[in-house]
Order: structure tokens, then sequence, then C-alpha cells
């Protein structure tokens, strides 16, 4: 796989730091083993998420001096709302200051004790706004989902026999909504296809179920589907995103994936009544309806990403940048989800290394060692990730146990995809040396992932 030719050039440069290995010794010890808690100026390539990490154009920086920072009816919130309508296609446009503020708004307003939510598998900051409003999360995507080797084209899908069990349980007046996320993140950043998403469309309208979209990624997913699904190769991203949100009643994003902005989110919705209920919510918790957490600026920059996000060459390229480094990676031997998804490559960590057990976390071994190793910082997504079942309070062993090269939008290049791959064959290569791994020393209540500390075993 041939690293593309980006469609830009690069006009300003941010200097990075390569820190020496002792200096990177003391600062993980520091951090509690928590590559989270590392001061980012003591990463050298961080790929610790792909989320408000991305290179802002010089459209978009232009856009931020036209700013309108009125209080109300500001003319950048008229730009930012007409930018989701012609792309997204919700008549109902509410900001939010990113992701998890859409979330907990949409949570507060459908969600109430003893609800359910089907999803194609979980994300955290959404099942964590479920739960905290009384639902419980049900995972009813495909199985080969929780397979890293199945090297399935669409492994978002929902596997609709698990999701017609859990209405014939529980009751379709019990789901609120079926949360469906395009492209599933925990899953390594597998797409859903729009033929799967049709067939939840049609057995949810038979039980008058709402399908709310998480978008954060779905012009990744878009592009899969032009990739990989049959009949799409000959539309564009943009009529294809269309067509993913035409099947759903309504989405969160978080515009700090796809939009390239540093902070920015929405909640769209057809229902104008669900919309004003949603509207209230912001003004308590995000801000006016029409800024939403956001300033101006930022509302302009949301704006012009949207745009940018479906041109052709800007997203073929993104994806294929991944898919360079996973080539690489992969043709060394080294354990990756397959297929590779839009914003990530992903390590298996049990297989990479299976003399650490899984209680003593392999994954966040894996992320202390590629720090060491280069100063990368990559992202655990396993056990950690997954905390602990709200009832049992037991560790929860999620099938994948991953560690996550996050790769941000147009801000690093080739270079920095080989120096990522050396380490990451350097280590596989010394696989056999890592043979413990770390045990907690602070474990937070809620998302521990962020702050918990750990001790090398
Ligand atoms: C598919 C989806 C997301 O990927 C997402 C965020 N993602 C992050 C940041 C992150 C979040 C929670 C973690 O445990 C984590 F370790 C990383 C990420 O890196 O992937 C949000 C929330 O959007 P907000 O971040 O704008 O609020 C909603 N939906």
């Amino acid at each position: 796989v041939r690293h593309p030719a980006e469609p830009w050039r690069i006009k300003s440069v941010e200097p990075l730091r390569l820190t020496s290995p002792e200096e990177r010794a003391a600062a993980l010890a520091t951090a509690g083993y928590n590559v989270g808690l590392l001061p980012a100026e003591l990463v050298y390539i961080d790929l610790y998420t792909d989320s408000g990490t991305s290179a802002m154009s010089d459209r978009q920086w232009a856009a931020v001096m036209l700013g309108d920072e009125s209080y109300a009816g500001s003319r950048s919130y008229y730009r930012f709302e007409a930018a989701v309508r012609d792309h997204y296609g919700y008549e109902e446009v509410i900001p939010t200051h990113q992701g998890r503020a859409a979330e907990s708004i949409l949570s507060r307003c459908l969600i109430r004790p003893g609800h359910h939510i089907p999803g194609n598998m979980y994300f955290t900051t959404t099942r964590e706004h479920q739960e905290l409003n009384g639902g419980t999360f049900h995972d009813v995507i495909v199985d080969e989902a929780h397979d890293p080797a199945a090297d399935l084209p669409f492994k978002g899908n929902v596997d609709l026999t698990k999701l017609q069990q859990l209405i014939d349980k529980v009751g379709a007046e019990q789901i609120p909504y079926v949360s469906l996320a395009a492209t599933v993140n925990m899953a390594g950043g597998q797409p859903i296809s729009l033929a799967n998403l049709a067939e939840v469309r049609e057995l949810t309208r038979r039980h008058g179920i709402p399908v709310i979209l998480d978008a954060a990624r779905a012009v990744e997913n878009a592009w899969f589907i032009k990739q990989r699904e049959p009949g799409w190769s000959g539309r564009t991203v943009a009529e294809i995103l269309r067509k993913i949100c035409e099947l759903t009643d309504g989405a969160t994003m978080s515009a700090k994936k796809d939009s390239f902005v540093n902070i920015g989110g929405w909640l769209a919705v057809r229902d104008p009544r669900l919309a004003e209920q949603a509207r209230n919510l912001v003004v308590v918790y995000e801000g006016l309806h029409t800024y939403g957490g956001m300033a101006g600026r930022d509302l302009e920059a949301v704006a012009q990403g949207i745009e940018e996000s479906v041109q052709e060459d800007s997203i073929r390229t993104r994806v294929e940048q991944v898919a360079y480094l996973a080539d690489r990676i992969a043709g060394a031997g080294v354990p990756i989800v397959r297929p590779v998804g839009g914003h990530a490559v992903c390590l298996n960590a049990t297989g990479f290394l299976p003399y650490v057990p899984r209680e003593q976390f392999p994954a966040q071994t894996l992320t202390c060692a590629l720090y060491l190793d280069a100063g990368i910082r990559s992202t655990e997504r396993g056990a950690v990730s997954a905390g602990r079942d709200p009832v049992t309070g037991e560790n929860r062993y999620p099938p994948l146990e991953l560690v996550r090269l996050t790769i941000p939008r147009r801000a690093y290049t080739q270079g920095h995809m080989d120096v990522v791959a050396d380490s990451v064959i350097r280590l596989y290569e010394r696989r056999e040396e890592l043979c413990s791994g770390v045990e907690f020393t602070h474990e937070p209540s809620t998302l521990r992932f962020f702050q918990s500390r750990f001790r090398p075993l």
C-alpha cells in the first residue's frame, strides 16, 4: 500500500520534540503508567485520539475570523445550521460543545429508568449517559465485530435477530431508541452498510422505535460504503452520507472527528417537539440554543469543516494513510483488527502480548511500552476502558483487548507513520520479553480509563 499524496500542502507547522528514553521513563512513572496523564509536550507522535486533534484548513482559520459573537441569532449559527442541514439532512439542529453533550441531552430527553437501548457495540460516553439516565445498553452488533481477525466489510452491522429478541423480551415501549454508530469506534472503526441500516430502519419502524445515529465518523463510513457496498461506487461520499442519515430519526455528532475542528458538536432531530425539549436543556447546560457551548468562531469552523469533510480526495487520503500504517504493521506479522478502520489501526494486545494475563491489562501494558520505545501515545481500548459491570462491580473483559493507534486528520506525514510502524514492529519482535502487565494503584469510579493510575508488575 502506497502512502497517499495529500490533497494539500503545509502552510503552518508546530515543532515536535523527541524526548530521551530516560525522560520518557521518568515521565511515565510520574503519569502512573497511564499515557493519558502525560503532558503532551513529552509525547512525540500523539495517536491518543483523532478527536479534536486534526489540523484545520486555512479556510477554517479564515472562517474563525468571521465569527459572529452575538449572544442570540448569531450569523455563524445560521451558517452552521445550514451546513448540518445540507450534509446530514436533519431539520432541527441544536449546537453543543462536543459529542458527549449531545449524548447527555438526548439521553435526558428520551431515556427513563428501566429503559433498554440496543446499539452496535458500546461507546464509553454514549453508554455512560444512557446508564446515568437509568437505561441499560444492549449490544446487538454482529458477533464477528468481537473477532479481531474476522475480515468482513461491514463489522459494524446490527444482528437483526439480536435486536428482535430484545424487542420481544423487554417490549418496544421500553426501548426509547436504537443507538447506531457509524463507524463503530470500539470495534476498530468498523462501518455499517446501507443495506443493514435500511433493515434496522424497517424493523424499528414496525415497532415505532426511533433510530439515532452517532455520526462522529459517518463520512468515513460513507467512504467504506462507496468502496465496499455493491451499487454505491458511482455515488459521491456526500450523497452516501445523506443516504445514511435519511434512514435515521436524528443524530448526535462530535464535530471533533470528521469535521476537523478542535471543539464542537451538535444534536439534530426531525421531531420539533423533541427539538424544543433538547433546546430547553441546551440553555441549562450548554448556553443559548444558537451557540450551545461554542463561540461564533467555532460555529464557523464547524460549518467550513463539514464542507471540507465530504470532499472525495480529503476522505480518501485520510483513510488511505491509516491503511498505509496498517499494511506496514500487519506485513510484519503483528496481529491487528481486520478490516482496518477509518480512523485507527488497532493492535490486538492479547495476540501481541500472549504472556500477559487479562487481569494484568495487556492493552494498557502495550501503550506504556510504545511510549517508552518511541514517544508514541496510543489508546487503551480493552478491559480498562470497559470498566466494571454496574451490577456486579466486577471488571468487564471484552473479547477485544486493543491498543488503538488513532490518526489525527491532516496532521502527520508518512515519516511519522514509518516511525510508528518501526516501533510497533520492534516491540513485536521483542514481545517475549514483555510478560508482565500492570495493576491499578488508583481507579476512579466513572470512566476510569482517563484518570486511572497503575504500577508495573
Ligand atoms: C463514536 C464516538 C466517539 O468516538 C466519541 C469520542 N471519541 C473519542 C474521545 C474519547 C471519549 C471517551 C473515551 O473513553 C475515550 F477514550 C476517548 C475518541 O478518542 O475516540 C464520542 C464523544 O464525543 P466527544 O469526545 O466530542 O464528547 C461520541 N461518539
